[in-house]
């Protein structure tokens, strides 16, 4: 296993203290990439006919797990610090070799990839591996093998594919990390229908490995909504990016050809949902915080919040910067909820601080596979919610906040990003937070405290 983890130490973390605004915070901040595209660029890269470049890459746990996990199934990965005296990093990334005739046994040794609690690397690696024709073993963190897996990896065996060590078929029950794949004889199947109500993950996993398969793929969805439909767009919108062809021939189908991917050269979007605790600094403290280079047209979720910022009493501006971005600033004015909010997936945590600080109570529907994201997130947060003094309860779907927090507190973070930043929104305005393992932000944003204090340093007129 490799050593990215920021929770390898048997030493209990520090308490991080929420810095706590005086004052309406006033910043411009700059977060880094998108999570979910630099590893989707990351991915298909590895996959394509020669060296692609992806420009300002994501450098967080998640997408160095990624980076070692193609390295080890063969990708050669190149860091370059100044691309083209742009002051930008990049990375070029040489492909696997061998795609299409892979050699069953032809590596001297296992791959062992460490998924870390990164669904990305854990969902979309096993159909790659599987191309490779190796014997590819997959484990991540102890919260990693509670996530669910089982919809892939009944997907990849409906293609043909060996998958050991899951436990599933002798239990009936749902597959769960660690397991083993290989595809001796290679993907023999063309068509799958699955489940991928528990995560839009499952569908984006095979698809973009799909046009690497001999006969392509049509993916069919069977079951309750599938969440986070976004992030399905998004690995839509990147396959054809990169000349891949995808058509829907039905209702909840998607179909991917078969063909070579293009090499290609491509400069990642902020993450957007990172954006989301620094914009709502501003809608708590009654601030204005602005961020260059908004992307006009996105296919991240973190792209709602220009609606859910409003929906909380915030107004949001676009100023006009470049053809395809804009500086986004949004200025807080008195915060109230809007009762509910629907299918906001991975901005959840950070919606909830929102919340957990409006007198009205808000309801969260459409959000129950948040179960299985990094930690339990609708228990964790009812939970953190209660102990600084507010009212929550857990629902079928999601959860409601009744009545606002009160005092401070040691919120704990679960390994979950999203946890740490959660609490960092409500330290800006409730005395006495701290958060129990700020390290927990290196997944997506190992830079967080620093821009955070950065953001409120920023501020004039004598903040702390
Ligand atoms: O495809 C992706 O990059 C992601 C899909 C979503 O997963 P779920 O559908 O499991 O929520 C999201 O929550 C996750 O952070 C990133
Ligand atoms: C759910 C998340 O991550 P993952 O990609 O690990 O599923 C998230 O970042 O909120």
């Amino acid at each position: 296993m490799t050593t990215t983890s920021s929770h390898a130490s048997t030493v209990p973390p520090q308490p991080w203290p929420a810095p706590r605004a005086g004052a309406p915070l006033r910043a411009e901040v700059t977060v880094p990439a998108s999570k979910s595209l630099t590893n989707r660029y990351l991915l298909l890269a590895a996959l394509a006919q020669g060296p692609s470049v992806v420009i300002n890459p994501l450098h967080s746990r998640d997408s160095q797990l990624m980076l070692a996990a193609l390295e080890q199934l063969g990708a050669a990965v190149e860091h370059i610090q100044d691309w083209e005296h742009s002051g930008v990093a990049a990375v070029r990334i040489s492909p696997i070799p061998n795609l299409d005739e892979p050699t069953p046994g032809a590596e001297a040794t296992e791959p062992r990839i460490d998924c870390g609690l990164a669904g990305t690397v854990m969902r979309f690696l096993p159909a790659v591996a599987a191309l490779t024709g190796q014997r590819v073993h997959f484990d991540g963190d102890p919260g990693a093998r509670a996530r669910p897996m089982g919809a892939v990896l009944h997907a990849l065996r409906d293609l043909g594919v060996e998958v050991t060590g899951d436990g599933a078929p002798e239990h009936g029950e749902e597959g769960c990390l660690p397991f083993t794949i290989q595809a001796p004889t290679g993907i023999t199947g063309d068509a799958i229908t699955m489940d991928a109500s528990a995560s839009s993950q499952f569908v984006s996993g095979l698809m973009l490995a799909a046009a690497r398969m001999p006969h392509g793929l049509t993916l069919r969805h069977a079951g309750d909504a599938v969440p986070s439909l976004e992030h399905v767009e998004m690995t839509c919108k990147v396959l054809s990016q990169v000349g891949i062809e995808v058509s829907y021939p039905a209702l909840h189908t998607w179909k991917v050809e078969p063909g070579p991917i293009e090499s290609f050269t491509v400069r990642v979007e902020p993450d957007l949902s990172n954006a989301g605790p620094f914009l709502c600094a501003a809608a708590v403290t009654g601030g204005e915080v602005s961020m260059r280079g908004w992307p006009k047209h996105s296919t991240q979720i973190g792209r709602r919040w220009t609606e859910l910022l409003p929906a909380f009493g915030a107004s949001v501006t676009e100023h006009p910067e470049t053809d395809a971005t804009v500086t986004l600033s949004v200025r807080g004015g008195s915060l109230r909820s809007p009762g509910t909010v629907d299918g906001t997936a991975e901005l959840t945590p950070t919606v909830a601080a929102l919340a957990a600080l409006c007198t009205e109570p808000t309801r969260f529907t459409s959000v129950g596979h948040l179960r299985g994201h990094e930690t339990d997130r609708i228990a964790a947060l009812v939970t953190e919610i209660r102990r600084l003094g507010g009212t929550a309860e857990e629902t079928a779907d999601g959860f409601e906040v009744l009545s606002p927090v009160s005092h401070g507190g040691l919120v704990h973070t679960y390994a979950d990003h999203r946890m740490a930043t959660f609490a960092a929104v409500l330290g800006l305005v409730v005395d006495a937070v701290e958060v129990q393992d700020i390290s927990a932000t290196s997944k997506t944003m190992p830079d967080f405290p620093a821009l955070w204090a950065g953001m409120i340093d920023r501020t004039p007129d004598g903040q702390p």
